[in-house]
Parts: structure tokens; sequence; C-alpha cells
């Protein structure tokens, strides 16, 4: 896997190995953080910049340790261009003059920022199944949801996170998830699977229900810090997405695009663009529509559009590109942030604002 950007660099820089990591980084309240590793073969052939192993935060003590991996502990190395470092807002980008001042996570393409400290999952659990927003875990952990039409990866992409293949359900026809999933990550935070809009092989009826409580879900859930929109790289912008994403924006709820199968080849059925023509029609097509709404918050000199301390909201507009077919395939994913912010800082969640 690879992650890009922000801001663009140029010269080469060495990290550690073997696996790839996507990693998100959230605020620093209350500063959840998901590390996505995987193992991988980078076929990169950058030149080596450093010549001793960056620091890193020692991993939390979870109970068990789900990531055990022999592999993933040998001590290989994997040399990455800096320009496909995932440099986090508000982190410092590394330079080859002073390479050791950064952090980054080891075995990845990932530069720490400030708000991560053990940057590891190292336990996930399935907690429960609800249908109803009411009957959601109460005890308070802060979660991020994963959302998206069916069949795009969401539960895939949970297994990838939590590396483990069976965890959350997934299938080759649309519509596996039907319910609101939570798995609790390191005992600390929620992921939670959500069903699929747009098509499913369930009767219509059953789909109207998903979709009225994920957006009940959306709405009330006071919880949530943010969404993870995942979006099919391998297919043309489709209209029920920008309008997933807009009726998020309406409704302030913070969301990260995750663009999934960017590993797919072009078809001439599905347009002839390969998956970075997809993500860029799409980035451009949604943009305005974000922008609108960044801009009508930032605006308003004490409140914003609705009704908000101006300095207490901000938004962060997070792009990942993200493939693989199965967990022990290299994933690919390129990020690229677009983040405003206040003086006081990212402020992510409505029931922290
Ligand atoms: N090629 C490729 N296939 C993927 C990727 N991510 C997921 N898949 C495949 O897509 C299919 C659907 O994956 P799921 O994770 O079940 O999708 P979902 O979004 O959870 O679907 P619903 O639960 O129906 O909403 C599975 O066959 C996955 O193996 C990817 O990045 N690349
Ligand atoms: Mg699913």
């Amino acid at each position: 896997m690879f992650v890009t950007h922000l801001p663009k660099l140029h010269s080469p820089i060495f990290i550690p190995p073997l696996s790839l990591s996507l990693h998100l980084f959230f605020s620093p309240i209350p500063k959840p953080y998901i590390t996505f590793s995987l193992l991988s073969t980078p076929k990169t052939n950058p030149i080596s910049h450093f010549s001793s192993t960056p620091t890193l935060p020692s991993l939390p003590t979870g109970p068990t340790s789900l990531l055990q991996n022999p592999s993933v502990s040998e001590e290989t190395h994997i040399e990455v261009p800096i320009e496909k470092l995932f440099v986090p807002p508000d982190t410092d980008a590394p330079s080859s003059n002073s390479p050791l001042s950064t952090r980054i996570l080891k075995g990845s393409n990932i530069v720490l920022s400030k708000y991560a400290s053990g940057a590891q999952v190292v336990q996930a659990e399935f907690v429960k199944s609800s249908v109803r927003t009411e009957d959601c875990p109460s005890d308070g952990i802060p979660e991020f949801a994963l959302v998206g039409r069916s069949n795009v990866g969401k539960s895939s992409l949970l297994n990838s996170l939590v590396r483990r293949k069976k965890l959350a359900l997934t299938s080759k026809k649309p519509g596996k998830t039907q319910c609101i999933n939570h798995f609790r990550i390191n005992d600390s935070w929620y992921l939670v699977d959500l069903p699929g809009y747009g098509y499913a092989a369930a009767p219509k009826d059953l789909r109207t229900d998903w979709h009225e409580f994920t957006k009940d879900y959306f709405l009330n859930r006071s919880t949530l810090v943010s969404v993870f929109l995942l979006i099919d790289a391998s297919i043309p912008a489709k209209p029920i997405d920008l309008e997933y994403a807009s009726w998020l924006g309406q409704n302030q709820i913070p969301m990260t695009l995750i663009f999934t199968k960017c590993d797919k080849r072009k078809k001439k059925r599905n347009g002839g663009k390969r998956p970075e023509e997809n993500v860029q029609d799409f980035q451009e097509l949604i943009q305005m529509q974000i922008y609108t709404f960044l801009s009508l918050d930032f605006r308003r000199e004490e409140k914003n559009a609705f009704g908000m301390e101006r300095d207490l909201h901000s938004r962060w507009l997070h792009k990942c590109e993200i493939s693989f077919r199965n967990i022990s395939d290299r994933v690919k994913v390129k990020t690229e942030a677009d983040y405003l912010t206040t003086k006081e800082g990212p402020v992510w969640s409505r029931s922290w604002r």
C-alpha cells in the first residue's frame, strides 16, 4: 500500500518494514485513530536516507493481540519515496535534512501526527447488531462508521483494518450487512459496519428500512465522530454517492471519503476509465458541493449557517484510495487531505463540539 501527499515532497525516505498501513487521524479530543497494517512487498526502488529507524511510540497493552503474525515482526526494510508518505494534517513533513525528527509508523508509510500515540489495533471484537439507534451500545466511547453502496467493500475494509478475515461478514453479493454492527477496537472506540445503500439483494421494503435507520443513526448517534464514506473507484461516479455525501454534509456529519477497488482494471462497460480517473472525476464533482458547505461555515463571523459557533466548527475532507482483493494482498492506499481547522484545532464530533 502506499499513501501519498501533503505536502508534496520530492526526495525518497527510508522507513522500516514490511506491512503497510492506512492511518486515519482525528481530533485531539478524544484522539482516536485507526491503524491498518497488511503484509506487502513494495516494488519501489528509492534511495535510502535513514540510517536508523524512526522513533515510534510503544504499543498500548491490549488484552489479546490479534495482530500476531510472525512475518509482521521480521526486520526487513522497505524504502518508500518521500512523496509517497502520508503526512496527516497539522503534522510536520519529514525532510531529508532532519529525518529523525519525524515519527513514522513502523512498517508503514504513515507519518505519525501529534495526536497518535500507540497507533496499533491490538484488539477487535464484535459487540452487537442493532436496527435502531437507541439499541446501539451505550458506553459512550467514540465511534467511526463505514457507509457506502452495497458491495463497495465496507465489511472488507473493516476486516483489513483489524486484520481478521471474517470478523465482519462479507459477500460477493450486495446486501450482506443488514444491521448496525458495532466492533469495539482496543477496548476504547468502535468501528461500525453499516448496511449499504443502492442496489441490494433484498426486498425493496427492507432496503427502505435500512435507509431510514442508518440515516436516523447518523442524525442521532451522539458518539459518532466521523463517517467513512466508501466509493467504488472502479466505476464512474454514481449520483447516489454524490447525494449521500451531500446529505452527510448538509447534516453536519464529518466524513472521510475512501475509494475502494482501485486495483480493478478499467472495463469498457464501466466507462473505460482507470480507477484514478474515476477518483478524480468523483472529487471534482463532489468538491463543489462540499466546499459550498465549508464556505458557508466559514463566511459567518460568529455562527455558521447551522447555528454553531464558528470557532468550534471545522471540517476535514480526507480522501483515501484503497485497493485490495483479500487480506494478504498488498494494499495500496493513497490519501489526500484537504484540511480546514480553527485556532482551537480540528474538532470532529457533534457531541464534542
Ligand atoms: N477487487 C476488489 N474487491 C474488493 C475490494 N473491497 C472489497 N472487495 C470485494 O467486494 C465484495 C463486497 O465486499 P463487502 O465487504 O461484503 O462489501 P460491503 O460494502 O460490506 O457490502 P454490503 O454488506 O452488501 O453493503 C467482496 O467480494 C469483496 O471481496 C477491493 O478493494 N478490491
Ligand atoms: Mg457489509
